[in-house]
């Protein structure tokens, strides 16, 4: 059973790139079982900040809980699920070659192999090679190397982009599915109109949080309906002109 304590816990994170400061003292929280977005324009630091979350980004300063162990602490190998934002997925193997063989690094039962692949709906592509998938194919393979496991936290870099409308609604629904069932899902992307689809909104800019509520909340802050919008406010807002 998850706790009603954070899944997710920054507080006043700090992280330089190539010398340069790209996270200036992000603190947040993320409820258990919830979809968490976490959006901004390219270059503002989601990556940045997801890499911190699964442990392999050096971080200048500050706190990052998950699933009340500090960031990349071993215990949390298996319990949470990470897809990068390139697929890294081996471009020779099968589907399920590849998941045959992340589940035995992760040390997940074999039968997850077949779990994952409906999961992600790619059963017509499971014992395609990697390289001849479509794009979409591919990033949904991706996808089901982060399932395996069943982890308790996804954390995922942009999963949907590239992707058309229909594949993006399907990834959602797979998304809501799950937090239905008590996983916690932290998902990056630069597309605005998947705000409405999250419990919950991380908007980042420049390397800081602009504004963290429900999508209902952040309307209701800015008095404006879309979220497009709202977001163009804000920045507006923290710049000091009027919007
Ligand atoms: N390996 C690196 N070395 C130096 N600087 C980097 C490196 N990777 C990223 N950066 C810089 O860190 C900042 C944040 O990058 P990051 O990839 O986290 O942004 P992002 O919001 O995920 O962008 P995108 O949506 O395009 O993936 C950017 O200014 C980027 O140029």
């Amino acid at each position: 059973m998850m706790s009603s304590s954070p899944a997710v816990s920054v507080r006043d994170l700090r992280v330089a790139r190539g010398g340069r400061d790209v996270l200036h003292g992000l603190t947040f929280d993320v409820p258990p079982g919830s979809v968490v977005g976490l959006l901004g324009p390219s270059g503002c630091g989601k990556t940045t900040l997801l890499r911190a979350l699964v442990g392999v980004q050096i971080v200048r300063s500050g706190e990052v809980t998950v699933l009340g162990e500090p960031a990349g602490s071993p215990g949390l190998r298996r319990r949470v699920g990470y897809a990068t934002q390139r697929p890294a997925v081996y471009a020779d193997l099968t589907v399920a070659e590849n998941l045959r063989y992340f589940a035995s690094v992760l040390r997940a039962p074999r039968s997850d192999v077949d779990r994952v692949v409906r999961e992600v709906g790619l059963e017509a592509g499971r014992d395609q090679v990697v390289a001849t998938l479509s794009g979409g194919q591919l990033g949904r393979a991706n996808l089901a190397v982060a399932l395996l496991g069943s982890p308790d936290l996804l954390v995922l870099d942009e999963p949907t982009v590239g992707l058309d409308p229909v594949l993006r609604q399907e990834l959602w629904e797979l998304f809501r599915g799950l937090a239905d069932r008590g996983v916690t899902l932290l998902v990056s992307s630069h597309v605005m109109d998947e705000a409405t689809r999250t419990d919950r909104l991380l908007l980042m800019r420049e390397g800081r949080i602009l504004a963290d509520g429900t999508p209902d909340g952040l309307r209701a802050r800015t008095g404006v309906d879309d979220l497009e919008a709202a977001f163009l406010h804000l920045i507006a807002e923290t710049s000091g002109s009027a919007a």
